[in-house]
């Protein structure tokens, strides 16, 4: 059985890759939030869930979304970004303005449930990953109870927003993604994880670092980028 990671044993993992292995962030964001992309484009076809809104974080998880947008686009979607609190990094500023250049949209204001509904057809959440630390600020309060309120179907990278990385969900208003992609490693909140679609993705872990934290990752298959847990 694929092992769930703590927050911890994340975050470990994590900085194995770079310090350890030496990837860079850009390396493995940018596999992520491919990765990320192609699993939506199998649940979430483009002739159907055209129109998407991607909500990205101030971190890295932010990061993947931002990256997600951008294949998105190219895989024939039509996001639109939601990035409240621009990272004021070089990292985070290309990648927005890498979306810019691919005409992208972004909107500057958190759109209420019923704009949301009637705009897009489906919410990627890449606001917050296994760094979360409960309760959300209130620059984030908007946009964690419109992805709480709304009826539309929800992508959660790495982690439901909002939802402690190990203990899940902490309260019965939190959303429910019907798509919840893990990263590298589920955590140990995804075994609470209700919804239709789990996929694993970034593929990108050696098989050194998968044997020292006992991964048990499972095939990918053929050259896909992600797998259906
Ligand atoms: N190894 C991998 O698989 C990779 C995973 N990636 C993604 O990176 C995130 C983890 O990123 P990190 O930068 O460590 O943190 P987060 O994005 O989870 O969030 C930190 C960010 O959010 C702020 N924050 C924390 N708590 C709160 C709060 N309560 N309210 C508001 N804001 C909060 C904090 O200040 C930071 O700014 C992982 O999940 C993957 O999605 C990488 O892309 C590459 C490799
Ligand atoms: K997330």
């Amino acid at each position: 059985m694929v092992k769930y990671l703590n927050q911890t044993e994340a975050i470990n993992v994590d900085l194995d890759l770079f310090n350890e292995y030496k990837f860079s962030v850009d390396q493995l964001m940018e596999l992520a939030g491919l990765s990320c992309s192609h699993a939506i484009t199998k649940c979430f076809p483009a002739d159907r869930f055209g129109r998407v809104l991607v909500c990205c974080g101030p971190g890295n998880n932010g990061g993947d979304g931002l990256v997600c947008a951008r294949h998105l686009a190219l895989l024939g979607y039509k996001p639109t970004i939601y990035y409240p609190k621009p990272t004021p990094k070089p990292l985070y500023e290309n990648l927005a303005y890498q979306c810019q250049r691919m005409d992208v949209c972004s909107i500057s204001e958190c759109p209420s449930v019923d704009t949301a509904g009637d705009s897009y057809d489906l919410i990627v959440d890449a606001l917050f990953g296994f760094s979360f630390k409960p309760p959300v600020r209130p620059d984030f309060v908007p946009v964690v109870e419109l992805l709480q309120q709304t009826k539309l179907p929800i992508a959660s990278i790495d982690i439901p927003s909002g939802w402690d990385v190990e203990q899940g969900k902490l309260s019965n208003c939190d959303l429910e993604p019907t798509l919840l992609i893990s990263l590298t490693a589920p955590k140990l909140c995804a075994k609470h994880f209700k919804g239709k679609y789990h996929y694993l993705g970034g593929r990108f872990v050696p098989p050194s670092l998968q044997q020292k934290y006992e991964l048990n990752l499972p095939d990918y298959p053929g050259n896909e980028l992600c797998v259906e847990l």
